[in-house]
């Protein structure tokens, strides 16, 4: 037997041997996906001798590609092109680089990352004279990502005409537009819409990519978002070679764009297709299996599928109970010292894991109070770090000249060049229609911009781009520190973390090109540039692993302590308030991941205390009271309504969550309204609509609100009488309260039947404008665009009806959106404490709840960031220039701490 298919399970061997049509895997947590699908790579290029250059390989995160290219280098040695083993953005830059020219992009375009977006929201904040008091980057990078989920904005980057924006966001956006186009600048969004369009609008090049790829195996299927799906679909149309490989199960992604359901409904999208579940898991005990199986059981929408193992059964899992956080971090260092004492394991075999990075605080203070060394994988991302970006803005300015570097490093370090030099450059170049560059280096002996600084820069850049080709990158790399004054700047800086990331870069330049001795700069900072995760090395000595549980997915450690494990924290507060019961089931799905890590041992931890997110004492997560007691030990002192909670505690907590709790027809208490009766369950939203008599109101109530008693219960008899009835009563009741609109909806309903051929074709127009040359994406935009329109009409708030309508005249589902954010954000401002912050945010978003939210929230953030600032003086100073805006406070700040201010 051929090596790469030895040690194959059944059904592993299937998947590695089905090469030909439509094969969904299904494969579990801890099945050896990785190991199918690098042994099927490997089968498809030795066993039918495919060359590698027509088998895409598509994974979710660059250090997957990295780490299944390595394993199949191990397989098939190193003659290989393994380049099309790669991520979906790495796989649009490939097609870009090769066909962007058709419309009349040049081929080596600059791919921007946020840094880079903001770099130019900055320069067009200048423009405009708007300040981050009026709207903030995060705003606008929100509504150019929500603008770019249509491709409808590539018609006007790629033909530019004439727009009227509609407000000050939009104004932002086409800016923004003209100057990544002016730039030929795209954006992570971009990198996608771009490959469609093209392969949309040019039949020729689309006929090329789909014949040279023969081959096309997609990992992780169950994070692909939508436009994902499409791209692998549609490339293969013609040789129907199309292998996914997933875990709906472990879907966590959901959050930002991942459509679970093209893994789970391939079968009906692709009839012909192949099914193979692979359910037996290598890496854990049946322990901690068996409690994972428990616990994502509980999900409604999933494939049904139970793990098993044959491995030995191991230690209990277990459960401990805090008084508060410190017990909690003291627990497990002590934990983790006994174990390594006892030489049962070393540091580095145990990774804690938590929902959010906040949590990592106290876990750290126990961890070094007992010298445990430890590494955080992922706190910041390594190349988003300012020095970073700066140096690499240099090598970008040598190889592209492009303005997005200049603006960053024109000053950095200080030449001199202030705002006003900058915008006279701004000017010429925007006459000329040339970059900044050009123009500062044809106008140098012009008046404005005769600077001796300005002279140095262009006489720098100049003797880069001549060394260019005479040296290594990592020498380059040297010589620009040295030259441009960053390290000097870094020294003095007093930051010496700066420096050794610097350090940190080079060894990684010199690892990159002992890889590949004639990596060129353009390649270098595009590998750079996709990189999205922390892809340096991860520091590898003997330490325990801190990390979130997103950053886990698709590891395996020895021991795992998931911590944190609170109600509010996982799941996590904040998420179930944006999306209600789709939340539920991804945090339970993170849990999942969590669980599936371990392979020997699992803990989970929780402390009791106040959660400053909820505001409200902390409770144990909800999902640790689905686990059945015969699957773990608890230890730890449980407060006396903790520790038999989960007899007395209401569904929410004992059960699946989401589930109601009181019926239609039943009597409640409320604390403050008293008596009210339940007149409807809104599951999808998680709410009950309760009629108070004390107020004469109806209330949607949440779920999850714990001051409701049940008086009297409804009996099922009385349902049925009561559904009888339930058309008058519902008519009397709308007779006294809401007369008038029950007659305007009433007319409406009349109306729908023919309103409903004028909205068909208004929504038709719209799907065909969105998808001109897609009859099977119009479909699809037409049924949910419809769907969208039902739910809008039927909406109650009329205000917040208004303001998605005013943002999204035309399209439903972007109203449904705006709709569902603003009800949500209108729920939390109702609610908050700082009435101060309130005040300001609703002064800034007038008719927004989404923005007076976020204004709210980063308002607020930065207020306690300010509290907590050690140079008191600066502090003031911050307040007394910004009284009302703890945002530019903080910023001000930091400009005074640097010494930019004075
Ligand atoms: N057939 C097999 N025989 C023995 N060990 C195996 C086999 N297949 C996989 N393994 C081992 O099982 C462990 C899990 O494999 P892998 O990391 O590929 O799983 P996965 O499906 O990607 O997991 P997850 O989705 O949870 O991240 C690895 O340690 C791997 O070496």
């Amino acid at each position: 037997m051929e090596k790469h298919i030895k040690n194959l399970n059944e059904q592993q061997l299937e998947a590695v041997t089905s090469t030909e049509g439509y094969v969904r895997v299904i494969a579990g947590a801890g099945s050896g996906k990785t190991k199918a699908l690098t042994s099927r790579y490997a089968y498809i290029v030795e066993t039918l001798g495919i060359s590698a250059s027509n088998i895409l390989c598509v994974t979710f995160t660059n250090k997957a590609s990295r780490e299944m290219r390595l394993r199949v280098k191990k397989l098939i040695g190193d003659q290989h092109d393994l380049s099309y083993i790669t991520t979906y953005h790495g796989f649009c830059v490939r097609v870009l680089r090769e066909d962007i020219n058709k419309i009349g992009y040049p081929k080596n375009f600059v791919i921007m990352d946020v840094e880079d977006q903001k770099t130019i929201l900055r320069d067009i904040y200048n423009e405009f004279g708007i300040t981050s008091k009026l709207i903030t980057f995060k705003q606008v990078l929100r509504h150019i990502s929500r603008r770019k989920s249509s491709q409808e904005y590539l018609d006007y980057i790629i033909n530019p005409t004439k727009k009227e924006p509609k407000n000050d966001l939009d104004k932002i956006f086409y800016r923004y537009l003209q100057k990544q186009q002016r730039n030929f600048a795209l954006d992570f969004d971009d990198l996608i819409n771009f490959t469609l369009y093209i392969f949309l609008t040019d039949k020729v090049v689309f006929e090329k990519w789909k014949q040279r790829l023969h081959y096309i195996q997609v990992d992780e299927m169950q994070d692909s978002s939508e436009k994902q799906f499409r791209l692998v679909s549609m490339l293969s149309e013609t040789h129907k070679n199309l292998f996914v490989v997933g875990d709906p199960d472990q879907t966590i992604y959901e959050w930002r764009g991942a459509r679970p359901e093209f893994l789970v409904d391939f079968n009906q999208q692709f009839p012909s297709s192949k099914t193979i579940l692979m359910n037996q898991n290598y890496r854990s005990t049946p322990n901690i299996l068996t409690l994972g199986n428990h616990i994502i059981k509980n999900n409604k929408v999933r494939v049904d599928k139970d793990m098993f193992t044959q491995n030995p059964q191991g230690v209990e899992v277990v459960h401990f109970h805090a008084k508060n956080e410190s017990e909690e971090g003291n627990w497990i260092a002590e934990e983790i010292s006994r174990l390594v004492s006892k030489e049962v394991c070393n540091f580095s075999d145990f990774a804690i894991l938590y929902r959010a990075n906040h949590i990592s605080r106290s876990i750290e203070q126990a961890l070094v109070k007992k010298n445990i060394p430890y590494t955080i994988f992922g706190g910041i991302r390594f190349f988003e770090r300012k020095e970073i970006k700066d140096i690499l803005s240099y090598l970008r300015m040598v190889e592209f000249e492009d303005d997005i570097s200049f603006l960053r490093i024109i000053n950095t370090p200080s030449r001199g060049l202030g705002k006003k030099f900058i915008e006279e450059v701004s000017m010429i170049a925007e006459n000329d229609n040339i970059s900044l560059y050009s123009a500062l280096q044809k106008n140098i002996a012009s008046d404005g911009l005769n600077r001796k600084g300005a002279k140095d820069f262009i006489d720098l850049i100049e003797e880069f781009q001549k060394l260019r080709s005479k040296k290594k990158i990592s020498d380059l790399i040297k010589i620009i520190l040295d030259q441009s004054g960053l390290t000097e700047l870094f020294r003095t800086d007093g930051d010496t973390d700066r420096l050794d990331n610097l350090i940190e870069l080079q060894n990684s330049i010199i690892a990159f090109e002992s890889e590949d001795e004639d990596i060129s700069l353009d390649e270098f900072l595009q590998e750079i540039t996709l990189y999205s995760d922390v892809d340096l090395e991860e520091d590898q000595g003997d330490k325990v692993k801190l990390m979130t549980i997103h950053t886990s997915k698709g590891l395996e450690f020895p021991f795992v302590f998931l911590c944190g494990f609170n109600e509010g924290i996982l799941p996590s507060a904040m998420s179930i308030k944006e999306r209600r019961a789709k939340a539920i089931e991804e945090e339970r799905r993170l849990t999942y991941v969590a669980i599936t890590r371990a392979e020997k041992a699992l803990y989970l931890t929780e402390s009791e205390g106040y959660n400053f997110s909820t505001g409200q004492n902390k409770q144990p997560s909800r999902f640790l009271f689905e686990i059945n007691e015969n699957f773990l030990v608890r230890k730890g002192e449980f407060r006396k309504d903790v520790d038999d909670s989960h007899l007395r505690m209401p569904s929410r907590l004992t059960g699946i969550p989401i589930d109601q709790e009181f019926k239609v027809g039943d009597i409640i208490e409320h604390k403050v309204w008293d008596e009210g009766e339940v007149i409807e369950v809104n599951r999808e939203k998680g709410e009950y609509l309760i009629y108070f008599s004390l107020i004469d109101s109806k209330k949607p109530i949440n779920f999850e609100f714990k001051g409701l008693t049940l008086i009297e219960s409804k009996t099922s008899e009385d349902i049925v009488e009561d559904t009888a009835e339930e058309v008058t009563i519902k008519k009397s009741d709308s007779e006294i309260s809401e007369t008038e609109d029950l007659a305007k909806s009433l007319q409406k309903e009349n109306d729908f039947k023919s309103i409903e051929s004028d909205i068909r074709a208004q929504i038709r127009q719209f799907a065909s404008k969105e998808y001109p040359k897609d009859k099977e994406m119009q479909d699809y935009v037409f049924s949910n665009q419809l769907e969208d329109f039902k739910f809008m009409d039927n909406v109650k708030d009329k205000q917040v009806k208004n303001i998605a309508i005013k943002d999204w005249p035309e399209d439903f589902t972007m109203q449904k959106h705006v709709y569902e954010k603003n009800i949500v954000s209108k729920n939390f401002m109702k609610n908050v404490s700082d009435k101060k912050l309130n005040k300001y945010a609703k002064k800034e978003w007038p008719s927004d709840f989404t923005m007076q939210q976020h204004v709210y929230e980063e308002q607020l953030e930065a207020k306690n960031q300010m509290i907590e600032f050690e140079h008191r003086d600066f502090a003031k100073r911050a307040e007394e220039e910004w009284p009302e805006d703890f945002k530019m406070q903080v910023y001000f700040y930091e400009k005074l701490v640097s010494g930019e201010e004075k």
